[in-house]
């Protein structure tokens, strides 16, 4: 088999398929990225990806490759792993890429096959994609097409990928149907979900999962902006409310919110196709969704201002995290850098440190202040702020980081520490979903 696109969702699917015993060619237009994995190198940072890349590159089982014809000559099951970004200046998908990678394979196959999205995208593209493989396909092939939307997380890839809590398919011919079950024995051994569906369904299975996804953390992040305001403490509410199991704890920690590659654009890109369909007022709640989300980085950049009382120009501001997400190198709309950023042009003097991200944030901040370790990011600050919930400074101290500082201030983006600890060291503490303790102090006072 081939995969198409070999970014975060197409090297995995590759590596997990070799591991699942599958001859695999991955096929990308980048040649950096193909020459580094055809070393068997990681080009990103994802946990237990680069053993499985390494093991089966070095076996064999695993090649890459920038040629389309090699692709079309190599498998009879092609997947698309193609990136769908936000159109720049709009809302909506750009599907460029997913159309010309289905044509440069449709072109080049020369067997009978099966091309088999995964990439995430507008409702109806399936159906239109099929059209264009059967007019660009050789007339002496039978290019047969499905798509199976991919629900994998960054930073559990290979464990999602290699044990999926369902599998979802759109297909229209039992030949598509027959070919995934094989592809997919091992989940199906193991009782795996599998749907099988039209193609609007499957599609629309990705996008709803997304979109649930996000307003489930806008959602806990509203009510921190009440609990910031009336008093409250929201990780308690989300606790509350999670044991009830129609609702459940997970996705409800509230925080900086959500960023990365996925549920921010894929949001926008649901509107922009529903609205594109004649149901403008439909999806309406997700720009409340979004606009709850990006409230948040307002709120974070308040608190800084408020402790710093008005003085950020020339602050020296410790940001710790850059990744949209821990365990993870992707600082595609990464809430934590997007803050770092804006701080930046307010004039504050802005270190950062991210244990994998560094790299990637400098690419797009070159003028932050990159920094190698927690300890040097923190020496000298007027104010520290974790916006990333790496392990790293989940687990901090006050005795750790209180001689490096030159002001004892910190802002917890995330609930992760425990205001007691930092308080009762002499902290002025703050974090998102948490009645500001200036405010709490200036009430006392009046
Ligand atoms: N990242 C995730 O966790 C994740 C999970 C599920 C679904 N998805 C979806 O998967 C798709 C890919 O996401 P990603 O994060 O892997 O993106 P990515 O940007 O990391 O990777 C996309 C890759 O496609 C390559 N590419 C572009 N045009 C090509 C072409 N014509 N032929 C061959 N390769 C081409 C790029 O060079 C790049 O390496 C998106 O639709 C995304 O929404 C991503
Ligand atoms: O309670 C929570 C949970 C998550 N987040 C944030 O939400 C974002 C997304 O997190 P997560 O969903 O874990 O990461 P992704 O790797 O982007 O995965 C999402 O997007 C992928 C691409 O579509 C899907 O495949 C996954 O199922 C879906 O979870 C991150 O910024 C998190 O910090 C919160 O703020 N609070």
């Amino acid at each position: 088999m081939t995969v198409i696109g070999t970014g975060y969702l197409g090297a995995t699917h590759a590596a997990c398929m070799a591991e699942l015993g599958f001859e695999v060619l991955g096929v990308d237009v980048d040649k950096r990225k193909i020459d580094s994995l055809s070393r068997g190198e990681l080009p990103f940072h994802e946990p237990d990806l680069p053993e499985l890349l390494r093991k089966h590159t070095a076996s064999g089982r695993l090649r890459f490759t920038t040629s389309f014809e090699e692709a079309g000559a190599f498998g009879d099951v092609h997947f698309i792993a193609v990136g769908t970004p936000q159109r720049s200046g709009e809302h909506a998908a750009d599907m460029t890429y997913v159309d010309a990678a289905v044509t440069s394979i449709a072109r080049a196959i020369c067997r009978d096959s099966l091309i088999v999205g995964k990439s995430t995208v507008p409702v109806g593209s399936a159906r239109r994609l099929k059209a264009l493989v059967a007019e660009e396909a050789r007339p002496s092939v039978r290019v047969d097409f499905a798509w199976n939307p991919e629900f994998l997380r960054e930073g559990f890839a290979v464990e999602d990928t290699l044990r999926p809590d369902r599998l979802v398919v759109g297909i229209d011919s039992d030949e598509a149907d027959s070919v995934l079950r094989r592809v997919y024995e091992n989940a199906l051994s193991r009782k795996t979900p599998y749907i099988s569906t039209d193609f609007e369904t499957a599609e629309l299975v990705k996008v709803a999962a997304n979109a649930f996804l996000a307003t489930k953390i806008s959602f806990i992040n509203a009510f921190a902006e009440v609990t910031e305001t009336v008093g409250g403490d929201i990780r308690t509410l989300a606790d509350a409310i999670g044991h009830d199991n129609r609702i459940g704890r997970r996705f409800l920690n509230a925080g900086i919110g959500f960023g990365g590659g996925c549920l921010p654009k894929d949001i926008r890109a649901l509107q922009a196709r529903v609205s594109e369909l004649g149901l403008d007022s439909t999806m309406r709640f997700l720009n409340e969704v979004d606009e709850v989300n990006l409230r948040r980085r307002e709120r974070v950049i308040h608190l800084v201002t408020e402790v710093l009382e008005e003085n950020v120009e020339g602050a020296k501001i410790a940001i710790l995290g850059t990744a949209f997400k821990p365990n993870s190198d992707d600082v595609r709309d990464s809430p934590a850098l997007d803050v770092a950023g804006r701080l930046y042009s307010s004039g504050a003097d802005v270190n950062v440190y991210d244990p994998k991200a560094n790299a990637n944030a400098a690419k797009r901040f070159p003028r932050l202040n990159y920094c190698g370790s927690l300890q040097e990011a923190v020496r000298g600050a007027d104010i520290v702020l974790l916006l990333t919930e790496w392990d790293e400074f989940v687990g901090m101290t006050p005795a750790a980081l209180g001689g490096l500082v030159n002001r004892r201030n910190l802002i917890d983006g995330r609930n992760v520490l425990d205001p007691d600890v930092w308080i009762g060291a002499g902290w002025t503490f703050q974090a998102l979903g948490r009645k500001s303790a200036t405010k709490v102090l200036s009430e006392a006072a009046g």
